[in-house]
């Protein structure tokens, strides 16, 4: 369930009136997700999402807002959000901090073939250069400096084999983000989170198209390949081994390079950054997973899936000119 904070129509509808999109039809809560107070607003003026943000606060948000609408208005179909007549896209409901963003038609793609792979990848390399003239700085607050903080964190939890993989990754991805290679890749705003859940499709089975990708609330400032590097990791993955799907990975990896080329830096340190994405989501699922902020509110996601994706990328570096 996701209605931590009820929203009445009342207050649907004073919104929408300061937003001037006429009437409120409908008002419905989303069951999915577990961070957030979603809901769908059917009015008048078209179909949108209500979101009352339960952890960000009102400094975190206008970087992923503004990321949004700085998208949408290049022409990326990801959630735009309304803005009043002073342009204010930030809002105060029941206290918590919220936006109304568009509804993105179509359904997830949990299967993804080829084609779909295809589509994210463009999707990503164009929202990269989009991105490009965005004036807002934010880090990835999910980077090398959490994931240095958080593994002393969950280090007690691990088995020695574990504790011993995880350290030394770390160790690993520390050295190369001190390296001069490392200092040489394209950077600006990324997704960061770019999983199967957080991109639509729509159209007839076998010939889906891309209606639109959101979800931004971990996106920052980093190397675009690290978000290049975590599609792949969800997209072209058998999700039981974890192994890459290197017929996916090839096709994501090649509509990116029609849209925006890897540069030679880029090439060098896929395999590396295969096992930075890794980490990274091992340690967000085991810190969600052993530290639970408010359990009532956390379903967490399997760990163990993101240290089998981890070995696995240790055990066959992946390049993508090697085909
Ligand atoms: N702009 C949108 N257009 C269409 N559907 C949306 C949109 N935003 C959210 N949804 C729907 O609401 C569901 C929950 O949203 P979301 O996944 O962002 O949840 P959350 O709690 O905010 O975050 P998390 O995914 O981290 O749990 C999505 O699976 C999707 O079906
Ligand atoms: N995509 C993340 C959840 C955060 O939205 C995961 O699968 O661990």
């Amino acid at each position: 369930m996701a209605v931590f904070t009820e929203v009445t129509p009342d207050q649907a509808q004073a919104l929408l009136d300061r937003l001037r999109l006429g009437r409120l039809l409908s008002l419905r809560g989303i069951k999915a997700g577990i961070e957030n107070t979603n809901y769908f607003v059917s009015a008048e003026a078209g179909e949108f999402v209500l979101t009352l943000f339960e952890r960000l606060s009102f400094e975190q948000l206008p970087f992923y807002l503004q990321l949004m609408k700085h998208l949408a208005a290049r022409g990326l179909a990801v959630p735009d959000p309304q803005a009043d007549e002073q342009g204010q896209i930030l809002f105060e409901l029941n206290g918590k901090p919220a936006a109304l963003v568009d509804k993105l038609r179509g359904g997830h793609q949990l299967a993804p073939d080829v084609f779909h792979c295809e589509q994210v990848g463009a999707a990503l390399a164009r929202m990269h250069l989009a991105g490009q003239d965005f004036p807002l700085h934010q880090p990835n607050l999910r980077g090398l400096a959490w994931w240095t903080e958080t593994v002393p964190v969950v280090l007690p939890f691990l088995a020695p084999e574990q504790a011993e993989l995880i350290s030394a990754e770390l160790a690993f991805q520390q050295q190369l983000a001190a390296s001069q290679t490392h200092a040489e890749l394209p950077r600006g705003p990324i997704h960061a989170d770019l999983f199967r859940d957080n991109v639509m499709f729509e159209g007839l089975p076998g010939r889906e198209q891309l209606s639109g990708f959101f979800d931004f609330y971990f996106a920052g400032v980093d190397s675009w390949l690290f978000d290049l590097a975590v599609c792949l990791n969800d997209w072209c993955i058998d999700l039981d081994s974890g192994r890459l799907d290197e017929t996916r990975a090839a096709a994501f990896v090649a509509a990116y390079e029609k849209v925006r080329p890897l540069s030679g830096a880029e090439h060098r340190l896929l395999p590396a950054m295969l096992r930075a994405a890794a980490l990274r989501f091992w340690i967000s699922r085991l810190w969600d997973f052993h530290l639970p902020r408010e359990a009532s509110m956390l379903k967490p996601h399997d760990p163990a899936h993101f240290e089998r994706v981890l070995r696995e990328r240790i055990a066959r570096p992946w390049h993508a000119l090697s085909s």
